[in-house]
């Protein structure tokens, strides 16, 4: 009595926020390798869904008493999705990924908590989520799961923008324009969302403005338990 068996035991999820050309995915993929984290990118699982939406209908499940009952899209204030067909999610990521903007939590959740339980692993790194604060507020109401840290990688906005605009990922948002709207969205609404973790203590912050290699020397010594790092 009074234990938590091996399948009620929470994730250990790990934060990792940084502006657009950070390096968080490149970061991810580093530690994926060295520290057997699942890596989960928000924006990948947004991207991979529009795909899927377009190619089967939707593969999301949202709410579909609502879905069936009503047609089209109807957002409350606080731009939840109330109705929306399947089909209709696809184009509705794919419009606010070009504009930069924030895709409804509800959304981004459920691929998040889907893309979870299809890993079997129990450590995750959730990479560009939370965004803002209605993301982070719904995660921790849904999944009841509080990150263990949040990894911030701190870069001058020029290098990001150099770093996105030679991607090459054929990424219909690493335009010049959309990439200005992103850099505000990061301002006015995820950095909050960091600086509210800061608060708690969460926060660890990375230079990520060096070289790749220099960068993960420093999210390596993170990620590295203390006694290991003890000599002997
Ligand atoms: N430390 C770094 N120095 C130079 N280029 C980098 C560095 N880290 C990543 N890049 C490159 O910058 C681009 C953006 O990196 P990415 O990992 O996709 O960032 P994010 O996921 O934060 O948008 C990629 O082309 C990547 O190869
Ligand atoms: N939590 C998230 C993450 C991404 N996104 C959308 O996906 C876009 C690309 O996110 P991304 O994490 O792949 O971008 P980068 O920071 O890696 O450049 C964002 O600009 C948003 O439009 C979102 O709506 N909500
Ligand atoms: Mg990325």
């Amino acid at each position: 009595m009074g234990t938590v068996s091996d399948a009620e035991k929470k994730p250990a999820v790990i934060f990792v926020l940084g502006g657009p050309g950070s390096g968080k995915g490149t970061q991810c993929a580093n530690v994926v390798e060295h520290f057997g984290y699942t890596h989960l990118s928000a924006g990948d699982l947004l991207r991979a869904e529009i795909k899927s939406g377009s190619e089967n209908g939707m593969t999301l499940n949202l709410r579909p008493t609502e879905i069936y009952d009503e047609q089209g899209m109807v957002y409350t204030k606080s731009r939840q999705i109330r109705k929306l067909f399947f089909d209709e999610i696809g184009t509705m990521i794919q419009n606010m990924i070009k504009e930069g903007k924030i895709v409804p939590s509800d959304v981004t959740i459920k691929l998040l908590q889907k893309a979870m339980q299809e890993s079997g692993n129990d450590k995750f790194l959730i990479d560009g989520f939370p965004r803002n604060e209605e993301n982070r507020a719904a995660f921790e109401a849904v999944t009841e799961i509080e990150p263990a840290f949040v990894l911030f990688f701190n870069c001058p906005e020029e290098e990001m923008e150099r770093r996105i605009l030679s991607r090459n990922q054929g990424r219909e948002d690493d335009n010049i324009e959309t990439i200005r709207k992103r850099f505000n969205v990061f301002l006015e609404s995820s950095l909050p969302v960091v600086e509210y973790y800061e608060s708690k203590g969460k926060v660890r912050k990375v230079d990520a403005a060096k070289s790749v290699e220099e960068v993960f020397e420093a999210v390596k010594a993170i990620f590295t338990p203390k006694e290991e790092k003890v000599a002997v």
